[in-house]
């Protein structure tokens, strides 16, 4: 198996399972089965064109001595209409491929980013972001390069591989034996100089992937380089670095470089060792001289179709490894979903919830039971009971966790790094299920509510705020898609935003580029909680920043938050003093088990594990 590497991973350059690979890209191939039926057509047309032109030779040249001028005219006009013919049809193939390539790639560009979107999020913890990156680009990619180039030149090559041998047997059997020995030493020899070439090619891609990654973590980095007085030893790593690519890469090329000149070499022998046999042949009356003629053109192309077949062979065969990749990523199992309970707007009528399509501002979970629908209303009463969790299934991270969270408490979760706090959270909205135990929000165990409406109903304000390529208005609105605009307006008043958005050039039209990068951090995170604001959940999960923020700032951000938080219920990963203080219910965790809980007057008062915590006398670990 032969590999390189992209960036820091490892890459194929052969499919591991090529005939279900194969069977896959063709079925793509097949949903757009008669262009490339006619593309199909095309190619056998331009092969024959050219194999049939060539043997045209023979009848002109034998018909010359017989001085038949009308004759040999109208020979010369049916090779010319046959090579005609099949150019045309290499142009139309050429053509007509560009377009059947661009409709595969569409193809598999939306089946891919539409399975991506149903990813569990364990998919994207899992795997380096880079990789499904990689998928959608450098794949993709090598299959559009090689159905636009290769993927016809092939076929054409081997149809016309076969119909030289072919040819050369019907015009003179006893040479072409000779021709064919040529045709095996050929063979072997580009056969051996590929494998070898491909070897070091592989080592040169390595090279390339750990100097690429190097150089990207270098210029990202650059700050932490620069504090550190990083510069000398990194060029010293980059500069062996750079040597093992140049030895690696020269010898790849060498090997690369020699085969077409080794190949020509050897097939200018046999055309010189078949034109002299040929020639006594001729002399000999055992052959005629049209045959020589047009034999000798055959035996000077034969080495081309040789050569491409194996050159695009690899093209196409690197192009399914990436097909393969991408077919593997699609074969995910996507996020699944057996939730019934859905969120629905109700009014009262006789003392009575019920449904309504109307916007009421009011919602219910319709529970499906034996007996119907049952509708509870949205309260946002989140309890976890006894819960046990594991990334995996050796190693447990949560052990007995129990919180209830009232409607409209603060709850916050304090423990050292890595003690399971964010664990916790990414299971209430489901970002993953729980191993034993439930959770339950209203009454309702988790699982039994529709992923969509349970995230629906549930905000989050993450640490990593992720603006997202738009408007500041369309990065509010990106909490409540079908929110107007004085809605967005509203939502970025009560998280304290609108007056450093109104400073900006274009108010709520300034277009947010790279994460926000235009932005303050504290900007960022004040338009992240406008965003939870304007979705109006009665669940807010908010793990709050680290970075340094001015106090100026800092101080909107609380306000914003405490706006925010007003009447929901809150589960906070709390950074802050101020935020623990004022929570309903703290929860200490150490290593995921809750080690102490309760106000903070409480928690201090017991002089245990939070007190020591809060004095800093004692860091958890
Ligand atoms: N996707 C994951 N796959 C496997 N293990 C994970 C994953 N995410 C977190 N963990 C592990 O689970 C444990 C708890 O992590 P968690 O992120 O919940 O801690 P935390 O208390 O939120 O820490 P921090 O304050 O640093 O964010 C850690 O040991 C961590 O290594």
């Amino acid at each position: 198996m032969i590999y390189i590497f992209r960036r820091n991973e490892v890459i194929r350059m052969r499919p591991h399972d090529l005939r279900e690979t194969l069977k896959k890209f063709l079925s793509y191939m097949g949903n757009h089965r008669f262009l490339f039926l006619l593309i199909g057509i095309l190619v056998a047309i331009s092969a024959l064109g050219n194999l049939l032109g060539t043997y045209m030779i023979r009848p002109v040249i034998n018909e010359i001595p017989t001085r038949n001028i009308p004759q040999i005219l109208r020979s010369i006009r049916t090779m010319a209409l046959i090579f005609a013919i099949g150019v045309a049809a290499a142009f139309g193939y050429t053509q007509l491929m560009a377009l059947g390539a661009q409709k595969v790639v569409q193809d598999i560009r939306r089946d891919l980013f539409r399975q991506a979107q149903r990813f569990p999020v364990s998919v994207f913890d899992t795997r380096p972001h880079g990789e499904l990156m990689s998928c959608f680009t450098n794949d993709v990619d090598t299959i559009s390069d090689a159905l636009n180039n290769s993927f016809a030149m092939m076929i054409q090559s081997l149809i016309q591989m076969i119909g030289t041998l072919v040819i050369l047997f019907i015009l003179n059997a006893r040479l072409t034996w000779i021709v064919v020995i040529f045709y095996f030493f050929m063979f072997l020899y580009i056969r051996y100089s590929s494998h070898k070439s491909k070897q070091y090619f592989s080592d040169q891609q390595h090279e390339l992937g750990r100097m690429n990654g190097f150089i990207e973590e270098m210029m990202t980095g650059q700050k932490v380089v620069k504090v550190f007085n990083h510069e000398k030893a990194n060029q010293k790593t980059f500069d062996t670095m750079n040597r093992h690519l140049k030895q690696s890469s020269r010898t790849a090329v060498s090997y690369a470089q020699s085969m077409i000149p080794m190949v020509v070499s050897l097939s200018y022998v046999n055309y010189a060792l078949v034109s002299v046999i040929g020639g006594y042949m001729v002399l000999n009356h055992t052959s005629d001289i049209g045959s020589l003629a047009s034999y000798l053109v055959f035996v000077r192309q034969a080495a081309m179709p040789i050569n491409q077949f194996t050159q695009q062979g690899t093209i196409v065969l690197s192009a399914l490894a990436g097909a393969e990749r991408i077919f593997e990523y699609m074969s995910i199992e996507p996020e699944v979903d057996s939730g019934q309970a859905t969120l629905v707007n109700v009014k009262e009528e006789n003392g009575k919830l019920v449904q309504t399509p109307e916007h009421t501002g009011k919602w219910a979970w319709a529970h499906p039971r034996e007996n119907g629908l049952e509708l509870v209303p949205l309260r946002g009463d989140v309890q976890l009971h006894d819960v046990y969790f594991g990334y995996t299934k050796k190693q447990m991270i949560l052990h007995g966790i129990n919180v209830h969270a009232h409607a409209g408490e603060k709850i916050a979760f304090v423990g050292a790094t890595g003690a399971g706090k964010t664990t916790i959270t990414n299971l209430i909205n489901r970002f993953y299920d729980v191993d034993q135990g439930s959770i339950t929000y209203d009454g309702i165990d988790v699982r039994l509510i529709k992923k969509d409406d349970l995230r629906r109903s549930i905000a989050m304000v993450l640490q990593d705020t992720h603006l997202f390529t738009g408007t500041i208005m369309e990065n509010i609105r990106y909490g409540k898609l079908d929110a107007t605009d004085a809605e967005c307006i509203a939502a970025a008043k009560l998280a304290n935003a609108d007056s450093f958005i109104r400073r900006m050039p274009k108010g709520y039209q300034t277009i947010l580029k790279s994460d926000g990068a235009n932005l303050s951090a504290g900007q960022r995170q004040l338009l992240a909680i406008a965003r939870a604001a304007v979705a109006d959940p009665p669940v807010l999960i908010l793990d709050e920043a680290t970075s340094s923020i001015d106090t100026r700032t800092e101080k909107l951000i609380e306000k914003g938050m405490n706006h925010l938080m007003n009447g929901r219920t809150v589960f906070t990963i709390a950074h802050r003093l101020s935020t623990v203080r004022n929570a309903d219910l703290i929860i200490v965790l150490d290593h995921g088990r809750i080690v102490e809980q309760g106000s903070h007057e409480e928690l201090v008062a017991k002089d245990g594990v939070y007190h020591k915590l809060y004095t800093g006398m004692f860091e958890l670990s």
